[in-house]
């Protein structure tokens, strides 16, 4: 079953699909175990944790597909992909449609903002006309060769445009081939029912912290019409604060006594590894090669 149609299935399954964000490998092998059904690499992310930029757009293709790559090495749960603009026009876009394909991505989201994009819960966005948006979205349906490869389009718009321009959009997005739509940034229970309520593809409400959007419920926002749910960095926001306090600790106490107990045990990440399976093999390889 290609990524894509995993996908499809977990969206199926599961109303509203939970969709959390994996910064690392490692990190989608504990939210697999875990038992999520969807995860996603987030472009602001990317850009944070393994190149210390900000989410301006400053990452590539390239620098994107190493960390997709990686996790779709370690874990089977479809992976959602922040392709941000698709880095460029009609032809870099069918590029990247292939090789996050080719990557093992289950699914993208392509956003209307101009190339110097910024997040989308920050002020003074700006964004592309519909009609350059939807040569984006034609360029990238065009290139899937898996017709199960979701393509969703991101609308930056509402925070310039307004509830009606945004949904305006979102249709045309549909239109162009889009199978899902991304309202960035939308803020009440009405925003989320109008946009249910105007298209028949399924809708994702991104409920990232410290940002426009209240942290409503997956189960309220699925009776309002969200059919996904995102927490694009929500594990990485935590990890960092572990991190920090970690950081601070060894340097103010000279050990680490006293944060040991807000750490992951030895044989907690070895479990989530598999470690101890390796280890069997590799003594079982070993006592073979002495019997020889
Ligand atoms: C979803 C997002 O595009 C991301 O890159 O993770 C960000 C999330 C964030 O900055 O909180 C966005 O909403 O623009
Ligand atoms: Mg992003």
């Amino acid at each position: 079953m290609t990524p894509g149609k995993r996908f499809r299935n977990a969206l199926a399954a599961n109303n509203p699909l939970q969709i959390v964000g994996t910064i690392n490998a490692y990190s989608a092998m504990m939210a697999e175990q875990i038992g999520h059904q969807a995860i996603y690499l987030s472009g602001g992310g990317v850009a944070n944790a393994s190149y210390g930029l900000p989410d301006l757009g400053m990452t590539s293709l390239n620098d994107v597909i190493v960390d997709v790559q990686r996790i779709t090495s370690a874990c089977q749960l479809p992976l959602m992909v922040d392709i941000d603009t698709g880095w460029g026009g009609a032809f870099n876009i069918a590029k990247t449609v292939r090789d996050m394909e080719k990557a093992g991505a289950a699914a993208v989201h392509m956003e209307d903002q101009v190339a110097q994009k910024r997040c989308g819960h920050r002020p003074n966005k700006e964004i592309v006309s519909t009609e350059e948006m939807v040569d984006r979205l034609k360029a990238a349906v065009d290139a899937r060769t898996d017709p199960d490869f979701f393509i969703m389009a991101r609308t930056d718009s509402f925070a310039q445009e307004g509830l009606e321009a945004a949904i305006e959009r979102a249709k045309a997005y549909v239109s162009a081939g889009a199978d899902g739509i991304f309202a960035e940034a939308i803020k009440t229970e009405a925003h989320y029912r109008a946009f249910a309520e105007a298209l028949d593809v399924p809708i994702l409400a991104n409920i990232t912290e410290f940002g426009q959007t209240e942290l409503w419920n997956a189960e309220e926002l699925g009776n309002w019409g969200a059919a996904m749910v995102l927490y694009p960095l929500s594990a990485f926001r935590a990890m960092n604060k572990a991190a920090e306090n970690v950081y601070r600790h060894i340097l103010k106490d000279g050990d680490q006594k006293a944060v040991v107990d807000t750490m992951q045990t030895r044989m907690e990440l070895y479990d989530y590894l598999g470690y101890h399976d390796y280890e069997t093999k590799l003594d079982q390889l070993f006592a073979e090669g002495k019997n020889k």
